[in-house]
């Protein structure tokens, strides 16, 4: 692709569009000349969005400035240039006043239209170098948790307070809503902030292993125990340990984490040392602990050693107004990362708010990113959402590019309930992307556009 700044002109006269696309090209610009905002708006479709328009407001088939000022926001993010006719001061005025960068007379002198297009650039330019710095000041604190919601404002406001202490936290909420996210914040904040995060899936791990794991143990203490091994909670001391599933913990080991929070100390197993450790405990879970206790399913003591401060999230449907903004974070995450710049046409704004996530915010980001992966000249539109198909659930950025699991629509029944056909749909992705990377977690979690505990945890869930 050509690295020359694209300039756009609109202008219905074919002289002067040929006159000022010659003298510009001349200067070095890439231009591309169209006759009508309809033609621009097509333009805009096939070669992205351009780093400038030169806009004439008079233009077929109405040669009414007004409508033409109307298809301005189409250009947001790219200054615009009006080209005025004699007795159009007043317009042009009106056009800057709606966000047009600067206007320029007829008849026009290439010495001076030339000026003007390099400010035009060159402001924004910084503009977006700007942004790019802005965007790349990595977050810090609570500002990673996104959204507008009152919930996430609430939710803000709590990692705030009650990081620097040493309170327990229980996260709760259902998946997908970011428990880790605050999990993390929470420990990024801490005057912990500088000993380690350990994460432990509490679910994941094989009942039988997840003592060793948490505790470490000793040569010999049980058949393949070849050498000494520290556990997690040791590799946490100074740290936060993140106990996430916490609901899935099985009953015995339920006792013995019990015994740690109690006396802050445990022995490795097969081990005779007392072991001391200084952990700060942050729980997540998006089961219903307080129902899992009365069932008898979760210990009650355990629930309150753990409970200290609670932390509720919500479903991504009970909060659509956090929807835009998240977009706008995700994609500036895949600028950032892709080093190019990425637009969402409004229609496909309107396409994510109205459509329901039972997956919650990974579901959203997932879909982004299939969308990306295959949208053609950084502008998301309608076209590549209804191209992967999302009236089902969304599949990941590689599987929907390169490995697609035939999605057979006739499978789609109204017998079940949504969360039952998307369970089904997951465990058939999950053990396709599996197939793909011959079992290896790492590749198929790429393949899904999961992390690779994430993928762990699912498959712990669905037992594939
Ligand atoms: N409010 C948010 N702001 C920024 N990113 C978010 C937010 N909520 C969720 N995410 C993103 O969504 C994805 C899932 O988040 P996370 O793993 O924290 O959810 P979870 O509630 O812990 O899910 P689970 O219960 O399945 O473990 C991550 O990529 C995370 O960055």
């Amino acid at each position: 692709m050509s690295d020359k700044r694209y300039i756009l002109l609109v202008d219905d006269e074919p002289a002067f569009r040929e006159l000022a696309g010659s003298w510009l090209s001349q200067q070095g610009f890439r231009v591309k000349s169209v006759g009508s905002v309809s033609e621009a708006l097509e333009a805009k479709q096939i070669h992205g969005r351009p780093d400038l328009v030169l806009l004439d407001l008079s233009l077929p088939p109405h040669f009414d400035p007004q409508k033409t000022l109307l298809a301005m926001p189409e250009f947001e993010g790219c200054p615009i240039i009006i080209i005025t006719g004699h007795a159009e001061r007043e317009l042009s005025l009106q056009a800057i006043a709606q966000g047009a960068w600067d206007f320029i007379a007829k008849p026009v002198d290439p010495d001076m239209l030339a000026v003007v297009v390099r400010r035009a650039l060159a402001k924004t330019r910084l503009e977006r170098e700007l942004q790019r710095l802005q965007n790349t000041a990595p977050k810090h604190g609570a500002e990673v948790y996104i959204g507008l919601s009152d919930n996430a404002q609430k939710i803000r406001a709590l990692i705030e307070r009650i990081a620097p202490t040493d309170v327990r936290v229980l996260v709760t909420g259902p998946s997908g809503t970011g428990k880790e996210v605050i999990s993390r914040a929470l420990h990024d904040l801490s005057t912990r902030a500088q000993g380690p995060f350990i994460s432990v899936h509490c679910g994941a791990i094989p009942a039988e292993l997840l003592e060793s794991e948490l505790f470490g143990h000793v040569k010999g203490a049980f058949t393949g125990a070849e050498k000494d091994k520290q556990g997690l909670l040791t590799l946490a001391d100074g740290g936060t340990l993140f106990l996430d599933e916490i609901g899935e913990m099985p009953a015995p080991m339920q006792v013995k984490l019990l015994r740690v929070l109690q006396e802050g100390t445990f022995y490795a197993v097969g081990g005779r040392t007392l072991q001391s450790i200084d952990v700060r405990i942050v729980s997540a879970t998006n089961a219903d602990l307080a129902e899992l206790v009365s069932q008898n399913a979760f210990r009650e003591d355990l629930y309150y050693r753990i409970k200290g401060v609670g932390i509720e999230t919500q479903a991504l449907d009970k909060r659509p107004q956090d929807i835009p903004i998240l977009l706008q974070t995700f994609i500036s995450d895949l600028e950032r990362k892709h080093a190019r710049s990425l637009a969402l046409s409004s229609d496909a704004l309107q396409w994510f708010r109205n459509r329901s996530w039972p997956g919650n915010v990974r579901e959203l980001k997932n879909t982004l990113e299939s969308v990306d992966a295959i949208c053609v000249a950084g502008q998301i539109t309608l076209e590549e959402i209804n191209l992967l198909n999302f009236d089902v659930p969304a599949t990941s950025i590689e599987s929907s590019r390169n490995t697609s699991l035939p999605i057979n629509r006739e499978n789609i029944t109204l017998e079940e309930s949504l969360d039952v056909q998307v369970q089904k749909l997951e465990i058939r992705l999950i053990q396709h992307a599996l197939k793909q990377s011959a079992g290896n977690k790492t590749q198929a979690a790429k393949l899904l556009g999961l992390s690779r505990q994430g993928l762990i945890k699912k498959i712990g869930r669905y037992g594939v």
